[in-house]
């Protein structure tokens, strides 16, 4: 009875926060403190951090989340519900989340004023995800579509539908046959000229459409991509507008909807498969900013060859990816949020200095190494999401290669570190970590996809390496070097946590990845293989160039965000976290010792500093949870507030 009062007493001293780190945010011993105890403190001015790192559209943010705050029904939880019940409660909340659309950004937004859709997502509070990809889905995806492929005439009747849900949209791309190569899917939308029409089929089972987000149940409409038949010429992949579903939810003649069934998480999503059989539909439907099929029967784009078409034609997903990476963001900061505060208040064993307390969780180097590269990793991919977005608001279209690319990049850097980061909080949450109350087991597994769909990582990463190979040759990067003599004998902290010693290491281990990739790929096809085959067989190594090129350009625009912010003390925690950030990548790729890039008494050093590093951001790392605006504690995870309390009978 009481060591249960003497826990207690402790944990409520921790939540009230007694202020034992200096406010001027320099680093300190914290565990050599009197009382012995790590407690929750404001370090810096997390408000104004807050500002910096969104800045724009405030208003309508605090609107949102006024809105989020007060509305239980968009926070409601799906743990423990049927397969139906979910996807019920799904649906009502993404009407509601699509109200709260219309209320505050247009559907043209996503086009003309992309950082006000970006603020607005940012403002998401929820627990089911679900709710957020099925809105994904018919306003990012269905919408996007027609908002970036189709005509103006198009546009003008439709996107005020989707907006308004006069007609719920799925997005058709996946076949049971094809999923990462859909230049290859065999649905085929073949042009009648005699009655004006398109008919469309699906030859065989694989053609099928498959893992269709909102296809089984609720969507009455469909992007579907398929090839272009004109005559007798293939055009290549297009998108139709095809109405699936008539006025009472059957499927439209020869339309087959099967449901792909009970998934491994976000099951509030009904994902469904679709097959055609002579489905006619009228000349209007195909989506012909791109290209189209005149009244006279004659196909025409302004954009050839056929390949070159199919980028564009697939370009809705640009914005899609770069939502993913936001979701991750969103997401990471939750589960830190969690696990850091329960780590904070949780005791376990201990010390042979004791003053009868157990250890806090947060004290132990291993719970703090397995924590706080996660934080550096969110806050370095939220730069690289502000710069993408900036990109994308900017009104020069030439950047249209670079935004898919650093789109492909982010979305595959920040959902692998979000799977990462949201397997170790749970790991650090121990059994409570596994409790669905707690968010971050439930938001493991409906996260999870996020490396998969909108394009799986591997293959993302791919097209990233060639694109970069692509410039090289354009214009050719500067020549690998190792550092000199003496600069591999510095291994003081100074040297080795400078962002020059980090970029300039980013830097060459790209320039030697890309000389690497180039020189594999020439001797293969020297020797006779098919520039496909070389190119497969090198797949390790274009994989490596891609993340590479990822991380060295995240490192790059984290450096430049936190070279900027205007509050020097949260400026100061935050160059700890682009250190870690750096450092990390070092130590975990073994390239940088391969090459003798650095040396061995460096990696030791290295070795010795990441711990030390990470033990110096505790103090900060709530502060820096709390900046990105977004944690358990808000969502009412129970571990990230009074657990003992909370577990009262
Ligand atoms: C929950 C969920 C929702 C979805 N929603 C939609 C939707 O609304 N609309 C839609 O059109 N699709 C949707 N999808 C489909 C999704 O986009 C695909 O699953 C994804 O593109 C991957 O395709 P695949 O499943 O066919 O995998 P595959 O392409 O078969 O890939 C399987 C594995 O092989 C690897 N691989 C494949 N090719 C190569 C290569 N050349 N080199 C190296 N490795 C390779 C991949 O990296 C991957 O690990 C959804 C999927 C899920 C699970």
């Amino acid at each position: 009875m009481e060591s249960a009062k003497r826990r207690i007493n402790h944990i409520t001293q921790n939540l009230i926060g007694v202020n034992d780190v200096s406010s001027d945010g320099s680093n300190q011993d914290t565990s050599s403190q009197s009382s012995g105890v790590l407690e929750i403190t404001k370090t810096f001015d997390t408000d104004s951090l807050n500002r910096y790192l969104f800045p724009y559209n405030r208003d309508m943010r605090k609107k949102l989340l006024e809105v989020w705050r007060s509305e239980p029904l968009l926070t409601q939880p799906t743990f423990g519900l049927s397969l139906k019940e979910e996807r019920e409660l799904s649906v009502i909340q993404f009407k509601r989340l699509l109200s709260l659309a219309k209320e505050n950004i247009s559907i043209w937004d996503i086009m003309n004023d992309p950082k006000k859709v970006a603020a607005f997502t940012q403002c998401y509070r929820l627990k089911n995800i679900a709710t957020s990809t099925l809105f994904g889905v018919h306003y990012s995806l269905f919408g996007s579509s027609i908002l970036f492929l189709g005509s103006d005439e198009q546009r003008n009747y439709y996107l005020p539908k989707v907006e308004n849900l006069d007609l719920m949209g799925c997005f058709a791309l996946t076949e049971l046959g094809h999923g990462s190569n859909v230049q290859a899917i065999e649905t085929i939308a073949e042009y009648d000229h005699s009655k004006e029409e398109f008919v469309l089929n699906s030859p065989t089972i694989t053609s099928q459409k498959y893992f269709i987000g909102g296809a089984a149940k609720n969507a009455n409409f469909s992007v579907v991509f398929a090839q272009l038949k004109v005559g007798e010429k293939m055009e290549g992949v297009h998108a139709f507008i095809v109405k699936i579903r008539d006025d009472s939810g059957r499927p439209t003649t020869g339309v087959k909807i099967g449901d792909c069934g009970h998934k491994m998480a976000l099951n509030g999503v009904d994902n469904g498969r679709l097959m055609f059989n002579n489905v006619r539909i009228p000349r209007e439907s195909l989506l012909s900013r791109y290209g189209g099929v005149n009244k006279a029967g004659i196909y025409s784009s302004p954009i050839n060859p056929a390949i070159k078409r199919f980028a564009h034609n697939i370009g809705a997903l640009v914005f899609g990816r770069y939502i993913v990476s936001l979701g991750s963001v969103s997401f990471s900061s939750v589960a830190l949020g969690v696990s850091l505060r329960y780590a904070f208040s949780r005791k376990q064993f201990f010390g042979d200095d004791s003053n009868a307390q157990e250890k806090q969780l947060i004290t132990y180097a291993t719970h703090q190494k397995r924590l706080i590269p996660h934080l550096a990793n969110t806050y370095a991919v939220h730069f690289g999401n502000e710069y993408f977005i900036h990109l994308l608001a900017e009104k020069d279209k030439k950047n249209d290669k670079e935004i898919h690319i650093v789109a492909s990049a982010l979305k595959s850097y920040a959902s692998w570190a979000t799977r990462d980061c949201l397997q170790d909080a749970r790991e650090c949450c121990g059994g409570q970590g596994f409790l669905s109350e707690n968010l971050i087991g439930i938001f493991k597994s409906e996260t999870e996809i996020y490396t998969t769909f909108e394009g799986d990582n591997v293959l993302l990463y791919q097209q990233v390496a060639k694109f970069i190979l692509s410039e090289a040759r354009r214009k050719p990067v500067p020549e690998f070097t190792v550092q000199s003599d003496s600069q591999k004998k510095q291994c003081d902290r100074k040297y080795l946590t400078s962002f020059e010693f980090l970029t300039t290491a980013m830097n060459n281990r790209l320039y030697q990845n890309i000389a690497y990739v180039t020189d594999k790929l020439t001797e293969a096809i020297g020797n006779g293989k098919s520039v496909m085959d070389a190119w497969n067989d090198s797949g390790n190594i274009i994989l490596r160039l891609g993340i590479a090129y990822s991380e060295k350009f995240i490192l790059d625009k984290f450096i430049n965000g936190v070279v900027n912010c205007p509050d020097s003390t949260a400026q100061s925690v935050m160059t700890l976290l682009v250190s870690l950030y750096g450092l990390n990548i070092i130590e975990k790729d073994n390239w940088f010792l391969r090459y003798n890039y650095i040396s061995t008494d460096q990696s030791e050093a290295i070795y010795q500093l990441i711990p030390e590093l990470c033990k110096e951001i505790v103090p900060h790392s709530v502060s820096l949870v709390d900046a990105l605006g977004f944690d358990g504690n808000e969502l009412g995870a129970t571990i990230s507030g009074d657990w003992i309390e909370k577990n009262k009978y």
